[in-house]
């Protein structure tokens, strides 16, 4: 299996979802990326899409590459949205955020009718959690948050880049927690957390995804919802 880039394999599967006149959304990060130059390919070779962007970076990738941006509000709904995740367990539920877009993704895949996520081998896991969850929270609130959050046993570490304090798109904060502890169902953390006030959105997507395209070595492994 060496030598293989199981993240293009997941990308280039995923991409025959996309036609011509389609509305499509573009996730963010390094899997995210292979499927972003796959679609500007074939853009090149005469797809005709619109597209919304998960993320700045995406926004300057897919220009790049002569892909029409719109906006969300332009797009009203979009037929399809190819996104990567940091985990991904047997139900379709992903943690996400590790690039800090979980935000405008959580958007977009909710404005989208069918969502397919793509990874490599490694994201695949019976349990999520032992990647930490981002939590984006409005800087106002941040440091009451991690006090709230370290009550509740979730371990919080604001997330930095290198010594300055880490800012999403959105400009605002991300804390990482652990959930792996929690014995509670996801979708009651789910709502706890976002009860919270000042936290805008949690990694923690549990209901959105419609196709899984796992790449094991040279194959792509498919599941359809
Ligand atoms: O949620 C994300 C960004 O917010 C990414 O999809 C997730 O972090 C996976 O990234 P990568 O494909 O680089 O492993």
């Amino acid at each position: 299996m060496s030598g293989v880039n199981e993240k293009k394999v997941a990308a280039l599967e995923a991409v025959k979802y996309v036609k011509s006149g389609m509305k499509v959304g573009l996730g963010t990060g390094s899997t995210a990326f292979y499927m972003i130059q796959a679609i500007g390919e074939m853009v090149k070779n005469g797809l005709n899409i619109k597209a919304v962007a998960t993320s700045v970076e995406t926004e300057k990738l897919a220009k790049s590459l002569g892909i029409e941006i719109i906006t969300l509000a332009e797009a009203k709904r979009l037929d399809i949205t190819i996104d990567g995740a940091d985990e991904v367990n047997e139900e379709f539920q992903l943690i996400k955020g590790g690039g800090g877009a979980l935000l405008r993704e959580k958007i977009v895949a909710h404005n989208t009718d069918l969502n397919i996520i793509i990874a490599d081998s490694s994201k695949r896991v019976s349990r999520l959690g032992k990647f930490k969850l981002p939590i984006e929270t409005i800087p106002f609130a941040t440091q009451l948050i991690i006090s709230e959050l370290e009550a509740m046993n979730l371990e919080p570490i604001q997330r930095l880049k290198g010594d300055q304090v880490y800012r999403t798109d959105e400009n605002n904060d991300i804390i990482d927690v652990n959930i792996w502890n929690c014995d509670e169902p996801l979708s009651d953390l789910e709502q706890c957390l976002k009860a919270i006030p000042g936290i805008v959105e949690t990694g923690l997507f549990l209901t959105t995804t419609n196709v899984v395209i796992v790449a094991e070595g040279e194959k792509a492994v498919s599941r359809k919802r």
